[in-house]
């Protein structure tokens, strides 16, 4: 594993530590058979054309503050209108900015089906995401040894919960797929050991993924033309974060993405 991923990882087991004596496993546990119905997550990947995901993300370690003073529901609201297929919310807090809290906002807001994305490396962080009202988690192979890996995806599934499982590289591809036979692999043009992004890395791994795997591309994209050409090359789905959240007015950075933006309004960009 790589520097910044390792650092986020050890103070994200600290968060787990942390929150687990606040409110026991048991407790969240008991709290499950009460959770909302689900939305399908996945399904919702699969539509005709690129499914956006959008992302809720307030700032990162690579782009420090993305947007002040907008509400979750202001955002999330925008990117449903604007056409998202999903929203993807960022729960982690010391490096992101992000709450639970920012999750169940996000649910009580929108219809759309979301995806918690954070590092997830404990079960305690999957019964959370159920009872704040995700559909879908993040699984990072980088962050995770392969007996994890089989252990946090079992017990999403067990929950109903769907998992896009991320990916970098050739030898953590070949891990989603022998592994957990992952069904759907997001490949992340961004290498979190040291925030570089190049969204070649899609292109490049696009041709390792067996037929009938849902692939979404994730990171960097700014423009039409990019996503165009992932629909020409057959990716599912896009998950974009920081060009919407920078956008004056994100529903119409998100129309212009997705093709339905009508002309002259590439300036929403
Ligand atoms: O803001 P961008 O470049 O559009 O990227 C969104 C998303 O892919 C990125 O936030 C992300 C992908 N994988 C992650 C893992 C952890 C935290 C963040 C991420």
């Amino acid at each position: 594993m790589n520097n910044v991923l390792e650092r986020i990882v050890d103070v994200t087991r600290e968060e787990v530590r942390r929150r687990r004596k606040e409110v026991p496993m048991a407790d969240l546990e008991a709290r499950i058979h009460h959770a909302h119905d689900g939305r399908p997550f996945s399904e919702a990947l699969v539509r005709p054309g690129v499914s956006v995901i959008a992302e809720h993300k307030r700032r990162s370690p690579s782009a420090g503050e993305i947007r002040e003073g907008a509400t979750v529901t202001e955002i999330a609201q925008a990117y449903e209108r604007g056409g998202a297929a999903a929203l993807s919310v960022l729960t982690e807090g010391p490096h992101f900015g992000g709450t639970l809290g920012d999750l169940e906002e996000a649910r009580r807001a929108t219809t759309l089906p979301i995806l918690r994305k954070d590092f997830i490396v404990d079960a305690y962080q999957i019964y959370e995401a159920v009872v704040a009202g995700a559909d879908a988690i993040l699984l990072i192979v980088a962050a995770l040894d392969p007996a994890d890996l089989v252990t946090l995806h079992r017990e999403a599934l067990a929950v109903d919960l769907d998992v896009l499982v991320e990916v970098h590289d050739e030898s953590e591809l070949d891990t989603a797929l022998e592994v957990i036979d992952a069904d759907v692999i997001g490949i992340n043009n961004r290498d979190l050991g040291d925030f570089s992004v190049d969204v070649e890395r899609t292109y490049e791994l696009l041709s390792d993924v067996p037929a009938g795997k849902t692939v979404v591309s994730e990171s960097g994209f700014h423009t039409r033309e990019q996503v165009e050409e992932l629909e020409r090359v057959g990716v599912d789905a896009v998950l974009i974060g920081e060009t919407l959240m920078r956008a004056p007015d994100p529903e119409a950075a998100l129309r212009v993405l997705i093709g339905h933006g009508g002309s002259g309004a590439d300036d929403a960009l």
